[in-house]
């Protein structure tokens, strides 16, 4: 394509969105000039059925769930008048609890004001917040936010060590829909052994956000933590950054939710549009559909030239790939769909593999974000007429340039600054555009059953752990992992038993002993005295 031609279809092709400073060009995707039309009568039924889904339908259909983190930021449109007053009572509670917090209305036991929080979830109870909390960080926030987001000891102790003598004065926030999910309690109850270390009463720093009646909630409950806020059955884990998941840490580390929430309404307003050129998400569904061939085909490699943004590839990792990776379609027919994505920051990553993006497999399309305001102040130039600001967006048109010269596919989505408003619609915007994508190719979004399987089998790893544990100390001797099988009649699971028992001998604090040779068969364990 000559360059003439190239500047008339981006400017045919861009899509611009003043309502939330916004705009979307799809000039660097192959598509040819019939595709959108082509795709029209299924972008029309896709609209229908988030028309559906946002007025009520059980649009989760597999858990016979409504879907309804659109309700989030616009109660207005919940479909019932209880839904409407829970999501705008639980806002106004959480605006209220962080005033508390702030104006020193509620101080920690030893009435120090609350200088840090201790965020403890994983997934969608975690991956927003952190994106958030990340991208809208100041040096004046009122309180630092911490994550305890898995179950590696490790990680723990690194994250405590940070905190240190903070505990004192250190919120924690345990999120999580289920209120069961195990690394999650773990880390709530390694926090609480902390603080119980210190002499120090968890309940008086404790809140919790959960399913109503759960696990969790009734340990607040029971324990008389200082607050507990509600996650609804039609809100889903990865779609929560806009209920009081990711509002009340944003709000207690000073971030405007408000702003946030408007942002996100705004672009709900815009990608409810049915006129498709006009409407980022849709447009963006349809590149997502016409470079994968509609299924997956093609990984989406998210590229935001802002060092603010590098957590947003992890968030929408969740968002897409637990929303689209799916084995059967909606009539139960297997498909196994699913978009990968991947990706950090750029300039960063044009140092790490976008050598393979040019050169190598043509198995991508990437997504970048540019931001046009480069800082607040003014920026040093450092060679003469020329800012940092103005190297990251020369290496972003670079890199999209070198990529469209080999017929790599892009994206780009440009925002005018990084701000409260502009996260809530990005947020929004990727929401839609996974919604509206998972009709075009005819799947359940908003179930996850494939997640199911590996916390049952690491639920009998467990199981099997402690039936080892007191196997070895009955039998009293050095033994074989084929013995040990052998014994418990459990010889299919063989390997498993030797990685338990390679595993707590690698702790000896655990008390397992091994006597270990060249050949892993014949390594032998047992309890030592
Ligand atoms: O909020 P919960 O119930 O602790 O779940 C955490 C995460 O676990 C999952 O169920 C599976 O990864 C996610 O969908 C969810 O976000």
């Amino acid at each position: 394509m000559t360059p003439t031609s190239l500047w008339e279809r981006y400017c045919q092709s861009l899509c611009l969105c003043p309502e939330i400073g916004l705009s979307l060009d799809i000039s660097r995707m192959n598509h040819d000039d019939g595709f959108l039309e082509r795709m029209e009568p299924a972008m029309q039924k896709a609209y229908a059925e988030m028309a559906a889904l946002e007025g009520g339908a059980q649009a989760n259909q597999d858990e016979g769930r409504m879907v309804g983190h659109y309700w989030l930021r616009t109660p207005s449109l919940a479909p019932r008048d209880d839904i409407r007053r829970e999501i705008e009572e639980t806002l106004e509670r959480i605006l209220l609890f962080c005033h508390r917090i702030h104006s020193g209305g509620i101080t920690s036991q030893n009435s120090g004001s609350f200088t840090r929080m201790l965020i403890i979830g994983i997934g969608g109870s975690a991956l927003g917040p952190q994106f958030v909390a990340d991208a809208l960080s100041s040096p004046n926030d009122p309180l630092k936010p911490h994550f305890l987001d898995n179950t590696d000891p490790d990680g723990m102790d690194r994250v405590m060590a940070e905190i240190g003598d903070d505990l004192a004065r250190t919120l924690v926030i345990v999120i999580s829909k289920s209120g069961s999910t195990k690394e999650t309690r773990n880390g709530m109850l390694e926090a609480m052994a902390a603080y119980r270390q210190r002499g120090l009463d968890f309940a008086r720093h404790a809140l919790a956000i959960t399913g109503k009646d759960s696990q969790l909630d009734r340990l607040a409950r029971d324990q008389g933590w200082l607050e507990r806020f509600p996650m609804w059955d039609w809100v889903g884990g990865r779609t929560s950054v806009t209920s009081a998941v990711g509002l009340l840490p944003a709000a207690l580390q000073g971030i405007d939710i408000s702003a946030l929430l408007q942002g996100a309404a705004a672009c709900d307003a815009l990608t409810r549009r049915t006129e498709t050129s006009s409407n980022p998400a849709a447009l963006m569904a349809l590149m997502w559909h016409y470079a994968g061939n509609g299924r997956g085909e093609r990984d989406l490699v998210m590229l935001p030239y802002r060092d603010r943004l590098l957590l947003f590839s992890r968030y929408l990792q969740q968002l897409l790939m637990e929303s689209l990776g799916k084995e059967l379609d909606r009539e139960g027919r297997i498909v196994n769909q699913g978009i990968a994505v991947y990706g950090n920051k750029g300039s960063t990553d044009q140092h790490a593999y976008v050598q393979q993006l040019r050169d190598g497999l043509d198995n991508f399309f990437v997504t970048f974000i540019q931001v046009l305001r480069d800082r607040d102040a003014s920026s040093l130039e450092v060679e003469e007429g020329v800012t940092s600001g103005d190297f990251l967006f020369g290496f972003l048109q670079g890199t999209r340039t070198a990529l469209h010269d080999k017929g790599r596919q892009s994206l780009t989505i440009s925002v005018e600054r990084i701000d409260p408003f502009t996260i809530g619609a990005l947020i929004a915007l990727f929401e839609r555009c996974v919604g509206l994508y998972a009709s075009l190719i005819n799947i359940n979004a908003y179930h996850q059953p494939g997640v199911e399987a590996g916390k049952k089998a690491a639920g009998a790893v467990i199981e099997l752990q402690r039936e080892l544990r007191d196997y070895l100390t009955a039998q009293g001797r050095a033994m074989t992992a084929g013995e040990i099988a052998a014994g418990l009649g459990r010889s299919e699971r063989t390997e498993e038993i030797f990685a338990i028992l390679r595993h707590l001998a690698a702790n000896p604090e655990r008390g397992v002993v091994v006597e270990r040779t060249s050949a892993v068969e014949e390594w032998r364990f047992s309890m030592g005295t």
